[in-house]
């Protein structure tokens, strides 16, 4: 009797055709979305699937995760695994594989990017030009700058290496633990999150977002003691930063500005639909859509490695990158 044929969904950043075809040759049928599915069509699409490749913004709901059985495997294509830490136990032995630490780089390279926007502000000028307007004002500088980094974890220490190398950033950094290997390289400890705040000129966040745990870290006081010409910078995940402290932080300017890649809702909702009231406030906070990972050449390491997890799973080997808090699932 023919073997039925496994279908794989691949959802976000167009998956390199070239891994496309070395999974077709082990058999598997693939359908590559591009995008994010959104909640109505999830289901749907996932249903009767062996494996998922999620590259798009999904997020793996309980109530989502429990309709879809027959999924053997969901491969991430990304480090933040923290959706997959709300599911509940996991008695029907699929697995959740990711991708740790492939896109650092390139997040650590979109973070550079919105320091020098937020800081030389090359969106709101360009914007006043297209509006019409031809203004000459002087801004900070990313040169020489005090550069805070909360979460010294792959992209922490690659944002402060390309910020002190490029720029003659001065770096100063809190991390939950010590890292030895930050030893000797200039970079000054702070002792706690606020400790740093009152640092520094821009303050980037690279922690793991925790459910339960870390959401709302930098909130009124953290943006307080950043202060009015303080920067914000976060290319981790939106929940690290309280929405309602940092609207109010930013309408009564005790920040400069906030960038931001990736949002409370994601996709974003049309700005005046959006609950937090975030997205109208331009110029002093620029939203870019969780891109900051999707550079080629991380896409194409992500898509390997998805790709190593799918076959392991496939040859029932363990796969090379379980994610963690589900132990091997
Ligand atoms: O690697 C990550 O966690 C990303 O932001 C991609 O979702």
């Amino acid at each position: 009797m023919a073997m039925k044929k496994r279908r794989v969904v691949i959802t976000g950043a167009a998956f390199p055709a070239e891994i496309a075809r070395v999974l077709e040759a082990h058999g598997l049928v693939i359908e590559a979305i591009p995008g994010t599915l959104d909640r109505d069509e999830i289901v749907s699409t996932l249903s009767g699937a062996w494996g998922y490749v999620q590259g798009g913004s999904e997020r793996m709901t309980k109530d989502v995760w429990q309709k879809v059985p027959e999924l053997a495997v969901i491969c991430f294509m990304g480090t933040g695994y923290h959706s997959f830490m709300q599911l509940p136990e996991n008695p029907v032995g699929m697995q959740f594989t990711y991708t740790p630490h492939a896109n650092a780089e390139a997040v650590a390279e979109f973070t550079i990017a919105l320091m020098l926007d937020m800081t030389r502000r090359v969106t709101e000028r360009a914007n006043e030009v297209r509006a019409g307007g031809w203004s000459e004002v002087a801004t900070p500088s990313l040169i020489g700058a005090r550069v805070g980094i909360a979460g010294m974890g792959r992209i922490g220490q690659e944002v402060a290496r390309m910020a002190s190398s490029a720029f003659g950033a001065r770096v100063a950094y809190w991390n939950r633990s010590i890292r030895p290997e930050l030893r000797g390289l200039g970079y000054t400890r702070a002792d706690s999150i606020r400790e740093l705040c009152a640092q520094v000129d821009l303050l980037s966040l690279g922690l793991a977002y925790k459910p339960g745990d870390n959401d709302g870290v930098i909130a009124e006081e953290e943006l307080t003691l950043l202060g009015g010409s303080g920067i914000l910078v976060n290319t981790a995940r939106a929940e690290l930063v309280d929405p309602v402290a940092l609207r109010e932080a930013l309408m009564a300017g005790r920040i400069a500005g906030a960038a931001m890649d990736g949002y409370y809702i994601e996709p974003t909702p049309e700005p005046h639909d959006d609950p937090y009231g975030l997205l109208a406030m331009t110029p002093r906070l620029l939203v870019t859509p969780h891109c900051a990972y999707l550079s080629h050449q991380a896409v194409h390491r992500m898509a390997a490695m998805a790709a190593e997890n799918l076959l392991a799973v496939l040859e029932q080997r363990v796969p090379p990158y379980p994610v963690p808090a589900l132990g091997t699932c």
